[in-house]
């Protein structure tokens, strides 16, 4: 914990890290689609042990303040911000305020939920510093409406989805190493979502399927054919191993079984991609460091 000199023995300080996990979605099927346009989807999530940082520092002035680093889009769009904007009317004490600090490590709009997670951790880690006491599902409900993708990371585990993404049974996919490669483009999930071409009728599963072979990426041939660089990328991984897009793309996984063999792979990774390795874990690394703090 670091000490801000502004603290008193009134207000004792107050800071601490909280990591913000990428996800993977191990297949991801689209079974359907809503009058309203939304499509029904069977997705099995998993973390990785790779993520986003923010700090928290509590601040006695009621503001909300963020260093967003290098992210180019006005910060109140940020969802970190829009995240805490949302909890602040559960304050008790209005002159509560924050300073969060983010460190984007994940690629933005790459398939990796880093936008989301980045919201999870700044309900969870606010519900912490302001001791609003909500639980996971009330967070949940608050943060479903910045993205599909929050409460998984707010429950954080590793889960089947069904419906939009907010029907949710327990599922225990194998913690594998992976490859995820990202190709130097930006794919817009409505674009996809929106293409004629998508296929929408996999017929739903009747039981999770628990593993990531069982399944595959409806919106990966899609993906491929109007992004060349997605393609590539997949067709370089895999000749290392087997692979599959995660999400609506831009970003690839191949899945080894050791570190090592990841690694080689990355080695020699073409250098018009970026890579990273990563494990992925069946317990959000968020929920791991909440336990640790006071
Ligand atoms: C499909 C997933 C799987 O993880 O893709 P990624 O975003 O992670 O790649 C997510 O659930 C995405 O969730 P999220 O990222 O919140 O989607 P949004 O920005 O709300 O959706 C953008 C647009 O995609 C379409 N959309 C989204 C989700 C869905 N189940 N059906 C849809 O048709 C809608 O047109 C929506 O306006
Ligand atoms: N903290 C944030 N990190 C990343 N993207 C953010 C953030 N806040 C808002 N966004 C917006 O959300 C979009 C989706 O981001 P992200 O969740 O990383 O991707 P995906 O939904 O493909 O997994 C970005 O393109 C960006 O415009």
């Amino acid at each position: 914990m670091r000490i801000n000199p502004n603290n008193t023995i009134d207000n004792p300080p107050i800071s601490f890290d909280l990591p913000a996990p990428a996800k993977l979605n191990l297949y991801l099927h689209i079974t359907g689609r809503r009058p309203d346009g939304y499509h029904q989807l069977e997705t099995l999530f998993q973390f990785l042990d790779y993520s986003d940082d923010i700090t928290f520092e509590l601040t006695h002035d009621g503001d909300i303040q963020l260093d967003q680093g290098t992210l180019d889009f006005p910060q109140e769009e940020n969802l970190v911000y829009r995240a805490a904007r949302l909890l602040a009317p559960y304050r008790s004490n209005s002159k509560q305020g924050v300073k969060l600090t983010l460190n984007k490590q994940l690629p933005a709009g790459g398939g990796l939920g880093g936008g989301s997670s980045d919201a999870a951790t700044t309900l969870l880690g606010l519900n912490h510093l302001w001791r609003l006491q909500l639980s996971n599902d009330e967070l949940a409900e608050i943060g479903l409406g910045l993205g599909a993708d929050v409460p998984v990371f707010v429950h954080g585990k590793a889960t089947f989805a069904q419906g939009v993404g907010e029907i949710f049974s327990p599922a225990n996919p194998a913690e594998n190493w992976y490859l995820i490669v990202q190709p130097n483009v930006h794919v817009s999930t409505a674009e996809i979502f929106t293409h004629p071409a998508l296929p929408r009728n996999t017929p739903a599963a009747k039981t999770a399927l628990n593993e990531w072979q069982q399944g595959r990426n409806d919106c990966e041939k899609l993906v491929c054919s109007l992004y060349p660089q997605v393609a590539s990328a997949l067709q370089w991984l895999l000749k290392y191993a087997p692979s599959r897009m995660t999400g609506t793309g831009a970003c690839v996984f191949g899945c080894f079984s050791s570190a090592v063999e990841a690694e080689q792979a990355l080695q020699v990774l073409p250098t018009e991609f970026r890579g990273f390795v990563a494990k992925g874990v069946n317990q959000s690394p968020l929920h791991q460091a909440l336990k640790q703090l006071p």
